[in-house]
């Protein structure tokens, strides 16, 4: 389409500027053989060689003589009865001609008007259509003459021709506008059209339904194309992943207690996640992070980003622990052993206690090595969610763990003597026995902490105590717990 549509208007703009050619050619020839005659006058002589030199003209209607005080005779008039000066020229061209556009020529019986186009004593007038009639009267055109520094416009719209674009060129402006521009060789006039896809299309009907099919082809494949981009941007999969490229993912602390003493021992750090699309539930992001293999990458990042926040508070007490949950797999695999790398696990102002859920079945044989490393680095170990999972006392004894997490569903409805919280003391004796501290979770309020404490449970987490907080939060949290727990004691700077 682009070819056929190419080929016609280079056809009717190579026609169009073929006839300005001739015409400035014409003009130039007779310039040239006028001026290089002498003597230069009004004489009848010179006056009959005007008109010899008219007749044979093929676009020149009249050839006028001039002194410096302005035009004295022409070859249709005679001698005129006064020196007829001449204002501005529109433009100079080649060869310094100066040029008028659209002057009137009025010593014809009809008043017409025309281009005067003078070099040294002679001008000649032409009166032709080019300046009136373009190729194509459907499009908007322009000619311009570019022999000159700026292009002088001619005639048609202003504004369409593109300087530096060159001759034959066929372009698509904004959809659905086309332009085309086109040079002559030896005047330096150009036209430029431009037109819109409703033209061609009037024009070139075929042709055009198959552009237009091809438009709308592309708009159903682009549009399928961005929809589908969106979908996936809106995927959880797609989110989690990309979260963790660009830092979505933060950390929030929840404070464990000592519940004997209502001191502050350590916190638990949990992850959360937020983006421009809003928040994801721990439960959401947590088992994704799996199924996309990017649970050791994330365990890191969790690790080194909560131990760099709270790297920055300076009164943490002595001994702080920090419990961090990992999954089971990781362990089983060796992934976890990563976490010996980070500089920031390496430092021992904060103890790791690492959360093993007992939700999710260990591969013992596998993971028996890979604990005893972490433990041989001075990490510690806790059994998350005691109570919901696969754990036996064979299994419990080779974990060789530091801490057993109650449950907090054992918890709830404590004060009720839930048949589930009746379990406790014997959770309790079974972490005696193998020399586990235990840490219940879920503390919501106050009866729940006092049985808790009289069933000599040692450490506790839970909302009555304080939720899982941001840094800035937490920190506030901190100073004040350590005021009420020791209110002698002056701040460290
Ligand atoms: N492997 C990783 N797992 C993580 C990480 N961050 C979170 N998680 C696990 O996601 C589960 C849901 O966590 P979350 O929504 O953060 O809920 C925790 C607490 O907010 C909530 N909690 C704490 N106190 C109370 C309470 O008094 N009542 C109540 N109803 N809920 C409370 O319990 C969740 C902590 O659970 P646990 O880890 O078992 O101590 C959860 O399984 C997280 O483990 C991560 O970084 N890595």
């Amino acid at each position: 389409v682009s070819k056929t549509v190419h080929f016609s208007l280079q056809q009717s703009a190579t026609q169009y500027l073929l006839q300005v050619d001739a015409i400035a050619r014409e003009s130039q020839q007779t310039l040239d053989q006028l001026n290089s005659r002498a003597p230069h006058s009004c004489s009848a002589a010179n006056l009959a060689a005007m008109r010899r030199v008219l007749i044979s003209a093929r676009y020149i209607r009249d050839i006028t003589y001039y002194d410096d005080s302005g035009a004295l005779c022409s070859a249709s008039s005679g001698k005129l009865d006064f020196a007829y000066p001449h204002g501005e020229p529109s433009f100079y061209s080649l060869q310094n001609s100066s040029i008028w556009l659209d002057q009137p020529l009025g010593d014809f019986s009809q008043r017409v008007n025309g281009t005067v186009v003078r070099q040294r004593d002679y001008s000649v007038s032409i009166v032709s259509d080019i300046d009136s009639a373009p190729p194509r009267n459907d499009v908007r055109w322009q000619t311009v003459n570019t022999a000159g520094t700026t292009a002088a416009h001619i005639a048609g719209y202003t504004g369409l021709y593109i300087a530096g674009t060159g001759g034959d060129t066929l372009a698509t402006l904004a959809w659905p506008h086309y332009f085309y521009q086109q040079c002559s060789s030896y005047s330096r006039f150009c036209l430029s059209q431009q037109f819109s896809f409703y033209t061609l299309a009037q024009r070139y009907p075929f042709q055009s339904s198959i552009v237009l099919l091809a438009v709308i082809a592309l708009s159903v494949l682009a549009w399928f194309g961005w929809r589908q981009l969106a979908v996936r941007r809106h995927s959880l999969r797609y989110r989690v992943r990309n979260g963790l490229r660009k830092g979505y993912f933060s950390v929030v602390f929840q404070p464990i207690i000592d519940l004997q003493h209502n001191r502050l021992i350590g916190c638990e750090v949990l992850a959360r996640y937020r983006d421009p699309l809003g928040s994801l539930s721990p439960l959401q992001f947590i088992p994704l992070l799996s199924q996309l293999g990017l649970s050791g990458r994330f365990t890191c990042f969790i690790a080194k980003q909560a131990l760099t926040e709270l790297s920055k508070l300076h009164n943490l007490p002595e001994q702080f622990h920090l419990s961090l949950n990992v999954y089971p797999h990781d362990i089983a695999s060796g992934q976890i052993l990563e976490l010996l790398q980070l500089p920031e696990v390496q430092q021992r102002r904060i103890k790791l206690v690492l959360e093993i859920t007992e939700q999710q079945e260990l591969s013992f044989s596998s993971a028996t090595q890979h604990l005893a490393e972490l433990k041989a680095a001075g990490l510690q170990l806790s059994i998350d969610d005691f109570g919901t999972g696969y754990s036996n006392l064979t299994s419990l004894r080779s974990l060789n763990a530091d801490y057993l997490k109650i449950d907090k569903s054992f918890i709830q409805d404590m004060e009720a003597d839930s048949i589930k919280s009746t379990l406790i003391p014997k959770i309790r004796d079974i972490a005696r026995l193998l020399n586990y501290s235990i840490v219940a979770e879920g503390i919501e309020n106050i009866s729940q902490a006092s049985l808790l404490r009289s069933l000599g449970i040692e450490l506790g987490q839970g909302w009555h105590f304080a939720k899982a907080m941001p840094l800035a939060e937490f920190d506030n949290w901190l100073q004040h717990k350590l005021q009420q727990d020791y209110p002698n004691q002056r701040k460290k700077a």
